[in-house]
């Protein structure tokens, strides 16, 4: 029998995308396709450029294709990434495909850390990304990014966010004095993350990293409920205080139908910087069991080390200063892990939750 075009778009109708649980033709994820005589080539188009799965997509499909009688086959991957419908709607941020809110029970656990290495680690897959740091009483970003100045107005109505290690970056830090917001009550505060995100050139982005202000308290609910999130990344340490304190937040999130894209655990294990030999200092694992429990995903465990702190005090955070090295490429795996979680909502979401969202008049 002839090998032809619908022979190939056959045999990867038997490829499903193992998280989004579709088969590739029909999520569209098969582009330019060729076939001449027994050779086949094509391009999976990702729904991520940081897919955790590419690998095992790309077996499956060499495997599904020599199986329906292909002897050569020259697969590309590329990447586009979706947002949910209405999204691009959203006139607060009309070029952002995907709002990644990054909060924590209480603070202190790492909440800004993991929030500026996977903003890194989305960009160095591919992706466009850009960091709304709105962690209003304590903004981290400005010392994270080494970045301090004023942002301008190139149009005299926009912002136009700072960059840093490839990506756009906006604080509420660069723009007031922090001992100014302690005294802000909630609307305030909800005004200014609006403005942050209506009135700056984002531009287009595949993620934009929003680091919510610690806690469940009024003011990260709120600040949540005003942006079109795809969902919300919990960050916890492992001590069973912090973990309760997470359930606590994915209790809040659900109340107000934010998805929680899972869980990560930050200062997971110590590694010694002389002998390298790791130390459970807060114990470890209780995120993932916390996880399992509730149903929701493990994002990725991240080592307690001296480089990440150093790393986020100079200004280069370890997924840019230090890319190959076992911390980063911590960071990294989880990056790839919450670019999954993403699709996965984006895809099935049939619409995000907006409550309360003040387009722009
Ligand atoms: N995995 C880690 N290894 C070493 N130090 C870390 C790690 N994660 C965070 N830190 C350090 O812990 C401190 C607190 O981190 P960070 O500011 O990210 O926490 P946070 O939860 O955002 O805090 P806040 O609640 O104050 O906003 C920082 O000095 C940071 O460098």
């Amino acid at each position: 029998m002839a090998l032809d075009n619908q022979t190939a778009l056959d045999a990867l109708r038997k490829v499903q995308d193992p998280e989004l649980r579709r088969d590739l033709v029909t999520l569209g994820m098969v582009k330019d396709l060729r076939v001449e005589g027994d050779a086949v080539s094509l391009t999976v188009e990702l729904t991520t450029p940081a897919c955790p799965l590419r690998e095992t997509i790309g077996k499956d499909v060499e495997a599904a294709l020599r199986g329906a009688g292909f002897t050569r086959v020259a697969l590309r991957f590329g990447a586009n990434v979706r947002s949910a419908p209405g999204t691009s709607q959203s006139q607060l941020t009309p070029g952002v495909k995907n709002i990644v809110l990054v909060g924590a029970g209480k603070g202190g656990v790492g909440k800004s850390t993991v929030a500026i290495n996977l903003a890194i680690g989305l960009a160095r897959s591919g992706a466009k990304v850009g960091i709304l740091d709105a962690d209003i009483y304590g903004p981290s970003v400005p010392i994270l990014t080494g970045l301090d100045r004023k942002p301008e107005s190139k149009d005299g109505a926009r912002l136009e966010p700072l960059e840093a290690h490839g990506i756009k970056v906006m604080s509420i830090g660069f723009l007031i004095d922090p001992d100014q917001a302690l005294i802000w009550r909630g609307p305030m505060v909800t005004s200014a993350l609006v403005q942050l995100l209506r009135d700056v050139n984002w531009g287009e982005l595949d993620y934009l990293v929003l680091d919510l202000p610690p806690g469940t308290g009024d003011v990260p609910l709120t600040l949540a409920q005003n942006v079109r999130a795809a969902g919300v990344v919990l960050v916890s340490t492992p001590q069973d205080l912090a973990l309760a304190d997470v359930i606590r937040a994915k209790l809040m999130f659900d109340k107000v139908n934010i998805p929680v894209l899972g869980i990560v655990e930050n200062m997971s294990s110590f590694i010694c910087p002389h002998c390298r030999q790791e130390t459970q200092v807060f114990s470890h694992g209780g995120a993932r069991a916390a996880a399992e429990k509730m149903g929701i995903r493990f994002l990725g465990e991240i080592p307690l080390d001296l480089a990440v702190r150093e790393g986020g005090d100079a200004g280069v955070p370890i997924v840019a200063g230090q890319p190959e090295g076992p911390q980063a490429q911590a960071f990294l795996a989880m990056a790839r892990n919450v670019a999954g979680a993403v699709s996965t909502q984006v895809m099935k979401a049939p619409r995000l939750p907006v409550i309360g969202a003040q387009p722009r008049a």
